[in-house]
């Protein structure tokens, strides 16, 4: 039976469709946000208790009020270059904010965590597909604060009986048919939405980020899946854990390959040739695949 859930991330992209899915299933959702890159009025499912991760007090207010039986953790800095440039924020939040999460759920007795994961553990793809024993060799501190947890968690569940789900997603991509909720980021850095900026909007040059890359058109290979795939998926673990699964991990993907040409020349067919791109030096820490 769905129970409640607390969602911690619950007013950014992928978290407010996933509120979405859990919410039309049956759970009681609860989102703990502190609105520092989500949206008040993308809590749409659920109310909202602003807080911060960072803050024991703050959680420990939340899982007091609330109570929950599971939790779903989205919230995290996400932007892999500045990762490089700032490791001390990731590790911050990313790594140790989950770990103020695992002592209250402890402390409460909440025995599920559905956990944001991210392909950028693997670091440099060794194979063309990536099942999930990949091996993890992050090339960023955001690959490795995201590591780091899963890590965590595995020790929490040998220790406590935490269970959680770790999804590894590749690029979440997409909006809520519907326009619920979407993608909305007020520093944008994601390929599609830049792209598209690019061609709707004349004041803005859009730039590919490498061209020379071991790559068939040598512009970067990324697996993009859609966020309503990717809130499905969040239902069925959270449905799982919910019954007793044991912990796991899953990488979300679709298994096929697009390159940033393929995405500039779709685009550009959407718009009869609008989208002029430049093409700049490859970024570090950015992985070609
Ligand atoms: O203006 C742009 C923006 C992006 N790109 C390129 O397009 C590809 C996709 O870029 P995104 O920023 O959309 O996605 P990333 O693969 O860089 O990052 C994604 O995967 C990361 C983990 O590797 C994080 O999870 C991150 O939040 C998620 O968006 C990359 O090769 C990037 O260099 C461009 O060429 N031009």
């Amino acid at each position: 039976m769905p129970g409640k859930v607390l969602v911690l991330g619950g007013a950014g992209y992928v978290g407010s469709h996933c509120c979405r899915a859990f919410s039309e299933a049956g759970w009681d959702v609860t989102v703990f946000d502190n609105l520092s890159t989500g949206w008040r009025d993308l809590v749409r499912w659920g109310k909202l208790i602003e807080g911060d991760l960072n803050s024991p007090g703050d959680i420990e207010a939340a899982f007091s009020a609330i109570k929950p039986d599971a939790v779903a953790h989205f919230a995290a800095s996400t932007l892999v270059g500045e990762s490089v440039t700032e490791p001390g924020k990731y590790y911050r939040n990313n790594t140790f904010t989950t770990l103020n999460v695992l002592d209250a759920m402890q402390r409460h007795n909440t025995r599920a965590i559905i956990f944001s994961s991210t392909c950028a553990i693997f670091g440099h793809a060794q194979t063309e597909f990536l099942a999930e024993d990949h091996p993890k060799n992050p090339i960023n501190p955001y690959g490795m604060s995201k590591l780091m947890v899963e890590q965590m968690l595995a020790g929490f569940d040998h220790a406590h009986g935490i269970r959680s789900a770790c999804l590894r997603y590749f690029n979440a991509a997409g909006a809520d048919r519907q326009a619920l909720t979407g993608e909305r980021h007020a520093c944008e850095t994601h390929l599609i939405p830049l792209a598209l900026k690019g061609a709707y909007d004349p004041g803005y040059s859009f730039t590919i980020t490498g061209t020379d890359f071991d790559t068939p058109d040598g512009t970067a290979l990324r697996d993009y899946i859609h966020v309503e795939d990717l809130a499905e998926a969040h239902l069925l673990a959270l449905n799982a854990l919910e019954q007793g699964a044991p912990s796991n991990a899953f990488n979300l993907g679709t298994g096929r390959g697009t390159s940033v040409a393929e995405i500039v020349d779709a685009v550009e067919r959407e718009r009869a040739g609008a989208c002029p791109a430049r093409s700049d030096r490859a970024a570090l820490a950015t992985p070609p695949v």
